[in-house]
């Protein structure tokens, strides 16, 4: 089986600088042999170059930042991700910010329709147009995908093929009003940290699979920021909250997934070197890596 590492060089979705340099610190880690050494054949043929659009070509919609630059980057991701899967490959999108997630899911959607969506996250990136604070649109992706709240002309490329019975959460500690509400509204199903502290990791992903994949037959999509995991965990990311998944906790996601069998696309989302000490940041770039083996097949016995 085969790899295709898709390093999308991307921080538009969110207003600091360094996040782009994520998928670079992942691949120098090592990260293809790593996966080679698991087995895999590993396709990488360096990172996405992701052309800007100046500031007075992509004037904010409402309060949204950069629209038309995210909508154009995460579209190319949509085809390059889908393109993968169509191969046969597992596409691994090293983000970036996790605005990115409207592209890769839109990839594996295109050619799974019935994949369900495991979302690792403090936050539940699911704001509308009309309940975003921000207007960062890494916090918006699932508001798309599930085609909720209004829309603009810009995104109109993103089908709203996700249906909320098929997406779960897991990590949630810092979500807004706004958010919430969405959730309530729409029933999704979402495991916190209360939940986690509550049954402990192994019932809570066993909880959320039954919830979108209770017969074990759909496809999954496992996104991952890694700022669900604790910031003495993995530090260097741009909008760290206290109270997160331990270093096993979130290993433990990665390995019950993949003994699933069922794990069609993965990203990792939200490394941002630049945002700690040199130790900070090969700590986290190191747990990334780390991550992806797990979800990839690697076991401790
Ligand atoms: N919901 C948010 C948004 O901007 O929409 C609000 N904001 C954090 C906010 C800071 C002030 C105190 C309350 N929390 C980040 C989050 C998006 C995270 C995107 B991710 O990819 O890191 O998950
Ligand atoms: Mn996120
Ligand atoms: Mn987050």
């Amino acid at each position: 089986k085969t790899v295709a590492i898709v390093g999308c060089p991307f921080s538009g979705g969110q207003p600091k600088a360094g996040v782009d340099k994520g998928p670079i610190h992942l691949v120098e880690a090592g990260l293809v042999n790593q996966l080679e050494g698991l087995g895999w054949k590993v396709k990488f043929d360096g990172h996405h170059l992701f052309e800007d659009i100046n500031a007075q070509d992509d004037p904010p919609i409402g309060i949204l930042k950069n629209p038309r630059l995210v909508s154009r980057v995460t579209q190319s991701v949509a085809n390059v991700v889908g393109d993968h899967i169509k191969n046969g490959e597992l596409p691994v999108t090293l983000g970036g910010d996790h605005s990115l997630a409207m592209g890769t899911i839109s990839g594996s959607l295109s050619h799974h329709p019935n994949t369900c969506v495991v979302w690792v996250d403090a936050h539940a990136d699911i704001n509308s147009i009309e309940t975003t604070e921000s207007g960062n649109i890494h916090g918006m992706p699932l508001s798309f995908l599930l085609g909720i709240g209004s829309s603009v002309p810009e995104f109109d490329w993103v089908k709203a093929l996700l249906r909320t019975d098929s997406l779960v959460y897991i990590g949630l500690r810092d979500v807004d009003a706004g958010e919430k509400a969405i959730l309530r509204q729409h029933n999704i199903k979402a495991f916190s940290m209360h939940e986690v502290d509550r049954y402990g990791i192994g019932k809570v992903v066993e909880m959320a699979l039954d919830h979108v994949n209770p017969n074990r037959d759909r496809p999954i999509h496992l996104s991952f920021d890694v700022d669900a995991l604790d910031p003495s965990v993995a530090p260097s990311t741009g909008t760290p909250v206290r109270g997160g998944l331990t270093f096993r906790e979130g290993h433990y996601i990665c390995e019950a997934i993949y003994e699933t069998g069922l794990l069609v696309a993965m990203d990792l989302m939200e490394v941002n070197p630049s945002l700690a000490d040199s130790v900070s940041v090969e700590q986290t770039v190191a747990v990334g890596c780390s991550l992806l083996r797990s979800a990839l097949g690697e076991t401790l016995l």
